[in-house]
């Protein structure tokens, strides 16, 4: 058993409090002179919660609990669904220790997590992920109400566990195996066992499942407990004080629209579905109808609420860094995919973009690629750096807090974002860069990625709207 109670639960105790000062930052953060009633009522009706994780015990047909198993010829039977102590016995001895990733490796350290495990080569089971219909409840908690014509949700079996008494895994976020893989899924069988519950945790919020519990019944049709979570959720399985804890752990993807993403490209039309309360459609569809809401059109922004995995792309500086940002838009997850679809059901185009914040905070640009820094360097203080990323790079200067200097030519269109929801520091990035005045100094760039919209003018908006079948109610 690792740690005691008080350290669990000290444990615990910082990560709610780290969360709870995140959410009080970002709250303190939104610009305190947004008194627009339509963007106030349209943030409290997106405050819902919505699911981040997905679980639940379904019922499975007779004979799909069988696991064979070994390594060598002499393969092993066991039916988990009415499986001794001594079978369960061999098949704990008979998995490797498990490992985990860690800084781009797999390593074994059993203070960090102590449980068995099978790789794919090592075991068959005759349990089916589709046919037990949990990929009908999985699918639309990934989706949120995008077209499954357009994406799929693939889940590809990736090992076999065993906890037995006195296994546990401490807290930790799963390895992204591929950019596009958003989620994974424990399946946990109904052997005997206790003490194991699955806490996951998320922003502020904690769930806990408790499989011994959950599947102790006296009826004896075979179930099994599941538990799908964004691959963004901190989630860690405390020890195991009897029995035998026997789970098979899913990634799961998203797949196709992956094919042909890029910034230019048109996206693809979908019928509005919306998975977001009825309250957050309407808010939105009046807030665009709204003529006291950006006259002239503008920019709404809003934060997002997962992490997720990019990769800098080195060959093509620019075409390929700006595709690679936009491929974000595939998997976003959980709320994310929400608000991006209640967007992009009102006729809207969502799209990712960095906010960076310069010369202290003094400056803020927008921009729809991630910056390498290193080689960059200008004169007179820090001033330069807006203007490259704003004239050479394509960048938009936005909510700046004053009057900015500009080298080359006009000063740039200054453009406003009204912020939907704060701004989140999930997808923090940075970069460095050289200032010389009487002195060089070495500066840094922090930006932070986000879901921004151009929404057009009110005559557009109107216009639009009356053509279509009205989103609300
Ligand atoms: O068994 C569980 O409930 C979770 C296992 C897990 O976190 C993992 O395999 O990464
Ligand atoms: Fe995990």
């Amino acid at each position: 058993m690792f740690g005691s109670e008080s350290s669990y639960e000290h444990r615990r105790q910082k990560t709610i409090q780290a969360q709870k000062l995140w959410q009080e930052e970002q709250e303190a953060w939104l610009p305190e002179n947004e008194k627009h009633n339509g963007v106030l009522r349209l943030r409290k009706a997106l405050q819902v919660d919505m699911k981040t994780i997905c679980s639940g015990v379904c019922s499975i047909a007779e004979g799909k609990t069988i696991i064979f198993y070994g390594k060598d010829s002499e393969a092993r039977r066991i039916d988990l669904a009415k499986a001794s102590p001594a079978e369960l016995e061999h098949l704990s001895s008979s998995c490797d220790h498990a490992t985990f990733g860690r800084a781009k490796e797999d390593v074994l350290d059993e203070t960090y997590r102590k449980a068995g495990k099978l790789n794919l080569e090592h075991f068959s089971a005759t349990f089916d992920l589709l046919e037990s219909r949990i990929m009908d409840v999985v699918r639309p908690f990934i989706l949120q109400g995008d077209n499954e014509q357009f994406v799929t949700v693939r889940p590809e079996l990736y090992k076999l566990n065993v906890y037995d008494k006195g296994a546990f895994f401490k807290a930790h976020k799963d390895t992204p195996r591929g950019e596009n893989m958003v989620a994974s899924l424990v399946v946990v069988f109904a052997t005997a066992h206790e003490g194991d519950a699955l806490v996951l945790r998320h922003k502020n919020k904690e769930w806990i499942f408790n499989s011994g519990v959950e599947l102790a019944s006296a009826d004896s049709t075979p179930k099994v407990g599941y538990v799908a979570f964004f691959s963004d959720v901190e989630h860690e399985v405390l020890p195991v004080t009897s029995g035998y804890r026997v789970t098979l752990t899913y990634n799961i993807y998203l797949e196709k629209l992956l094919l042909n993403a890029s910034s230019e490209s048109e996206v693809i039309p979908r019928a509005p579905v919306f998975n977001m309360p009825n309250q957050a459609q309407s808010a939105l569809s009046d807030l665009l109808l709204d003529p006291t809401f950006l006259p002239e059109g503008g920019l709404i922004g809003f934060g997002l609420c997962h992490q997720y995995p990019f990769r800098e792309r080195v060959e093509d500086y620019g075409k390929q860094e700006r595709e690679a940002l936009q491929l974000i838009l595939n998997i976003l997850k959980g709320n994310d995919r929400a608000i991006s679809n209640l967007c992009q059901g009102l006729g809207l185009k969502p799209f990712i973009r960095v906010i960076y914040s310069l010369r202290g905070g003094r400056a803020v640009v927008m921009i729809d690629h991630v910056v390498k820094g290193g080689t960059m360097g200008g004169y007179d203080g820090e001033d330069f750096i807006s203007d490259e990323l704003i004239k050479e790079m394509g960048g938009v200067w936005i909510n700046s807090g004053g009057p900015h200097k500009f080298y080359y030519g006009e000063p740039p269109k200054e453009q406003r974002v009204r912020w939907i929801t704060p701004m989140t520091s999930f997808n923090a990035t940075d970069f460095s860069y050289m200032t010389y005045g009487n002195e060089a100094s070495l500066e840094h760039a922090y930006g932070n990625f986000c879901l921004i919209c151009k929404v057009g003018p009110v005559s557009d908006r109107i216009a639009t709207r009356s053509t279509k079948a009205s989103g609300s109610e």
